[in-house]
């Protein structure tokens, strides 16, 4: 189970790698990982470098075993893909990785020592097997291992790691080439092969791998699903190969990755033609990779804090376009300086796009098939660079040099590498806008706009224990009406509900809520004002919201934070980011599952009732800008709102909103299984009026 995330004793923001890091069934799994990220890079460095030993001053020969070892680590993922997915999913994951990181281990031992081509290069498919299967296992665990906010964080960990490793891979492995070098010229030959120095190094990376991973007891198998809890390998496959294509998130993302890849691989295989055509030479080659590398890191890196407010579809689809325009100016201009400050921005799109498709796949896919649609993932993404690998260059050379006037008797000269990159550029922003098409979940909310919004905004703590409901709306809109009934129906179900609103559901909040709402307290600082209703929310939030969550029951609240977006974000003169960013530190950044909007003109909210408290009594126009600022917020996040006409009759509000929330209801405390004060709590409680709250019992609640 994963370690859960508590505001309370962890607060740090979603995007904080330090605070993933915290998590100490993570941090394991993340010392093995990165152990075996690096033995992976040491291997192919020195698996190339033995290969050619073997083939001394054949040239040809030595092309052949090289191309040959790196041959062989794309191919079995070709075939054992499925196959790798199902074992993922079907034996204890961190026992998968435990023997995985051994029999790594033990077959990089015994490469030295067989000391042959035949066996190099068996070797190599079993140990690529082996770690085909190993990487599923992997990354489905992690989602189980983070609370799902951080997910994201802890993918960029995982990509940084397993990409990043390559540089201290290459690093180590010159040192030991040098030692060893050195050391047998001050022995006068000991017979020190710094590259067998090299694979058994790797070996031992494998193998603390493994020892770290074998204490990181949260892994498990993955869940069950159905009644047939062992499916065979056929009807794994079928069902897999379903659930990608019958699944239009999952199906877009696999669409979009494999893309990207494509895109990437295309600039991997015409890289150094395409260099030569622009006369940049080596260091022209080293600039554009470098500026391809340095900008996916930067991606990886930076892009999830950067656009932290936006959907992550649509920044996984954006990336994917991004990085087909990005091509395309590669391919037109012809100049490399410029080329490499466009192959930076092509590199932060994808790598932003990567991380958000990793992330995805982890939230959007059950447990059950996590494995098997990892091993998908990994098995498309290597048959797209191996056949686009292959096919780039033909495609290039097939295309040839072409002149294009441009007018006033100038010609330019684009040739068949610049061309196919043209051509997987508009392929890429093709794929995207597909995968656009088939995952966004903002329709009709303007790119630009949400783009604009997002900048500097957290994407935000959806509970994932118990259910959080908020009620929003203008005055008399029937919140309180529409509160209880909903609180009456889930209780008759056997739910432990707790009815709460703001401000006023502790002692402390009603003493505030005097303050704010009594005339008498006159004009106040808007500011102020502000800070007195954050104070309340952070109250209410530490003492009743989330010790309630944490128990599993269904929290309803009469207002919370769009209340103080509106009022005082709108109807107030205050800007309304930073209202926004004062509450969403109150609340710890904790926002409701669902927020169900009563809309109603003002006139008619008012007409309803005759009492009016200090802010009730703004004038009209204060509270139309309220009611543009709730419909607006509603607008722009439809997946947590229900939008509802206030002016409808009570009994339809109610069955609208019911149907709405009933399939989103977490499990019932379950009669036998239930502890006795859980099933004691099944019960309505009202905050805000009779109780105090009691905030030692709340300190010792379990976190959720
Ligand atoms: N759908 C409805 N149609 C007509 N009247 C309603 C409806 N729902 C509630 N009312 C009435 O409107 C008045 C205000 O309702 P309620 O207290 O539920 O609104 P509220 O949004 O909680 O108000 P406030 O913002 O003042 O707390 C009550 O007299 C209630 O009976
Ligand atoms: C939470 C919250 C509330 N308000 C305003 C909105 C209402 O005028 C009152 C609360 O009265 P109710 O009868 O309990 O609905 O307070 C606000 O301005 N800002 C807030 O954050």
């Amino acid at each position: 189970m994963a370690e859960p995330f508590d505001p309370l004793t962890d607060p740090a923001p979603a995007h904080d790698l330090r605070a993933v890091l915290r998590i100490r069934a993570f941090r394991r799994l993340w010392i093995g990982f990165g152990l075996s990220s690096l033995g992976d890079w040491i291997g192919l460095l020195a698996l190339t470098a033995m290969a050619k030993s073997f083939a001394g001053d054949d040239y040809q020969l030595a092309n052949f075993a090289i191309g040959g070892v790196l041959f062989l680590r794309v191919l079995p993922a070709l075939v054992m893909g499925p196959v790798a997915g199902w074992i993922a999913d079907r034996l204890d994951r961190r026992w998968t990785m435990i023997v995985g990181d051994m029999l790594r281990a033990a077959l990089f031992v015994t490469i030295p020592i067989v000391h042959t081509l035949t066996w190099l290069l068996v070797a190599t498919v079993l140990i690529e097997i082996v770690s085909l299967i190993w990487g599923p296992a992997k990354d489905a665990s992690v989602p189980n291992l983070v609370p799902r906010h951080r997910l994201e964080a802890a993918n960029q960990i995982s990509l940084i790691t397993t990409y990043g490793s390559a540089l201290p891979a290459a690093a180590l492995f010159t040192a030991i080439t040098l030692l060893a070098n050195n050391v047998e010229r001050a022995t006068g030959g000991l017979g020190v092969n710094s590259i067998d120095l090299a694979v058994y190094l790797n070996a031992a990376t494998f193998a603390i791998s493994g020892l770290a991973i074998m204490s990181v007891a949260e892994i498990g198998k993955a869940a069950a699903s159905g009644p047939e809890k062992h499916p065979t390998l056929w009807r794994t496959m079928v069902e897999g190969w379903s659930f990608v294509t019958g699944t239009p998130v999952v199906r877009g993302l696999v669409v979009g990755i494999s893309g990207a890849f494509a895109a990437g691989a295309v600039v991997i295989g015409l890289g150094r033609t395409y260099v030569e055509d622009l006369h940049a030479g080596d260091p022209g080659y080293g600039l554009l990779f470098g500026a391809v590398f340095g900008g996916l890191a930067l991606g990886m890196g930076f892009a999830p804090r950067l656009f932290s407010g936006l959907s992550r579809r649509r920044l996984f689809a954006a990336g994917l376009v991004g990085a087909g325009i990005g091509l395309t100016g590669l391919a037109l201009i012809q100049q490399i300086e410029i080329a490499t400050m466009i192959a930076i921005c092509l590199g932060f799109c994808a790598g932003a796009s990567w991380v958000c498709g990793y992330t995805l796949l982890g939230l959007e896919v059950p447990d059950e098939v996590r494995g098997r649609t990892f091993a998908f993932v990994q098995s498309a993404v290597r048959t797209v660079l191996a056949v686009t690998l292959a096919i780039a260059p033909f495609a290039a050379g097939a295309i040839g040099r072409h002149s294009f006037s441009i007018g006033g008797g100038k010609t330019v000269t684009y040739n068949g590498a610049a061309i196919t990159m043209l051509i997987a550029a508009v392929l890429a922003v093709v794929i995207g806008l597909l995968a656009w098409r088939q995952m966004d979940d903002r329709p009709g909310v303007p790119f630009l706009r949400d783009l604009r919004r997002s900048f500097g905004k957290t994407p935000g703590m959806y509970p994932t224990q118990g259910l959080f409901i908020a009620l929003e709306g203008g005055e008399g809109a029937g919140k309180s009406t529409q509160s209880t009934a909903l609180a009456g129906w889930l209780t008759e179900q056997g739910y432990e509900v707790l009815l709460t609103r703001e401000p006023g559901a502790t002692e402390f909040g009603q003493q505030l809520r005097q303050i704010v709402l009594d005339p008498a307290t006159g004009d106040i600082s808007h500011r102020a004002e502000a800070l007195l209703y954050a104070a309340d929310k952070a109250e209410h939030v530490d003492a009743v919201i989330l010790p309630a969550l944490r128990r599993g029951a269904v929290v309803i609240t009469d207002r919370y934070v769009d209340s103080a977006l509106a009022y005082q974000g709108s109807g107030r003169d205050l800007d309304q980011a930073d209202v926004e960013r004062v509450n969403r530190w109150a609340t710890a950044d904790l926002r409701p599952n669902l927020t169900i909007l009563l809309d109603l003109a003002p006139a008619v909210g008012h007409g309803r009732f005759q009492r009016r408290d200090r802010i009730e009594a703004e004038p009209a126009e204060f509270h139309e800008r309220v009611r543009r600022a709730f419909l607006e917020l509603a607008a722009a996040e439809p997946q947590h709102y229900l939008v509802l006409d206030a002016g409808t009759d009570r009994e339809t509000l109610a069955a609208l909103i019911q149907a709405r929330v009933a399939p989103m209801l977490p499990p019932k405390p379950d009669d036998d299984a239930a502890p006795a004060a859980a099933k004691a709590a099944a019960d309505v409680r009202v905050r805000g009026e009779q109780e105090p709250v009691d905030k030692e019992r709340a300190g010792q609640e379990q976190p959720w």
